[in-house]
């Protein structure tokens, strides 16, 4: 007899095919059950024109919640990234898979690096935080470049360079590696320029709170580490009171003496998008053992940053 297949809700987009269709494959081992995607449309697919109105990248997890709450599939994936700080009761995360490269990058023409860009370059981005840290970059480095704000899917953003409108594109490296496209990578920024946005690169696997049997075989998809990493960002995140659509980057690593991991640190930055002030700070402590713990970090260091007057830079709002 074969067993029943677990339903994954998902996206009909590239990056979410992509992502739930590996999710699939790795839930299909450790469950040793087939997984059947379920495509669910979402009002930010149906409706793009309307996403800054009605709050961003939200609304696509919205509809993948509202089919889990009903019944309709079993588990759905999600751009840990893309995902709000408040964890509704009836929902839990049962896995943070190992997260992928959580850098941004820049796809540009004529295989072009970040500093070899001509003055007057036009750098296609939609996020206020890469807008920010580019634009710090450019001042603090004698560059002149201008940011144009840009939306749409992985494809359609690079299309703006292949078609010539623009001269570069900044995108997350995970989203291309996952849609096959990481061939089309000039740049990788470091994350001392760009740091990532809270949870980039990582996915997050969530099923109802009452699947007792599901989470625990998720569960061997978690890694504790990512998620860690990712509760602290997060965490600075949710203390900051900004949301996904803020000008926060933050970025949680190990930090080694040889092989000997000894510590997490914490890095976090707000910024005006003209670039003109950036409030960066990081913190370090023991590797989090507890969820408490890693959001004790990102409190810890967004007291900091609003010491150093985060909140003042948060007012603007945009993708
Ligand atoms: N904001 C959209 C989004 N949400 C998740 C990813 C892919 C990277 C990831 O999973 O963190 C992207 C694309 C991008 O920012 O370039």
């Amino acid at each position: 007899m074969t067993e029943k297949a677990l339903r994954l809700g998902t996206r009909r987009s590239k990056l979410a095919m992509a992502q739930s269709g590996q999710v699939a494959e790795a839930v299909s081992q450790v469950t040793g059950r087939p997984v059947e995607l379920v495509e669910i449309t979402t009002y930010g697919d149906v409706s793009r024109e309307h996403l800054a109105q009605i709050g961003g990248t939200g609304v696509f997890v919205a509809a993948l919640r509202e089919a889990l709450a009903r019944g309709e599939v079993d588990f759905a994936v999600h751009s840990l990234k893309d995902l709000p700080t408040t964890q509704p009761d009836e929902l839990v995360v049962a896995a943070i898979p190992v997260r992928e490269d959580p850098r941004d990058v820049v796809v540009a023409r004529d295989a072009l690096k970040l500093t070899d860009l001509p003055r007057g370059a036009r750098i296609g981005t939609g996020s206020p935080r890469r807008m920010a840290q580019l634009n710090a970059y450019a001042r603090s480095h004698g560059m002149d470049f201008e940011t144009v704000p840009i939306r749409g899917n992985v494809d359609t953003r690079i299309g703006y360079v292949t078609k010539g409108d623009l001269d570069a594109v900044v995108l997350a490296a995970a989203g291309l590696n996952r849609v096959g496209r990481s061939e089309d990578v000039t740049d990788f920024l470091s994350v001392d320029t760009v740091l990532p946005a809270p949870g980039q690169g990582a996915l997050a696997i969530e099923c109802t709170a009452d699947n007792a049997a599901l989470i625990a075989e998720l569960a061997e998809l978690d890694d504790p580490l990512t998620r860690a990493a990712v509760t602290a960002e997060r965490s600075l995140l949710a203390a900051l009171e900004a949301g996904c659509s803020a000008p926060v980057g933050a970025l949680a690593d190990l930090l080694a003496d040889g092989q000997i991991v000894k510590e997490m640190r914490l890095r976090g930055v707000v910024g005006t998008t003209d670039g003109s002030t950036l409030v960066q700070l990081s913190t370090t402590g023991p590797v989090p053992e507890t969820h408490e713990a890693a959001m004790a970090l990102g409190r810890d260091l967004a007291t900091g940053m609003l010491a150093q007057g985060a909140a003042g830079l948060m007012g603007e709002r945009a993708q």
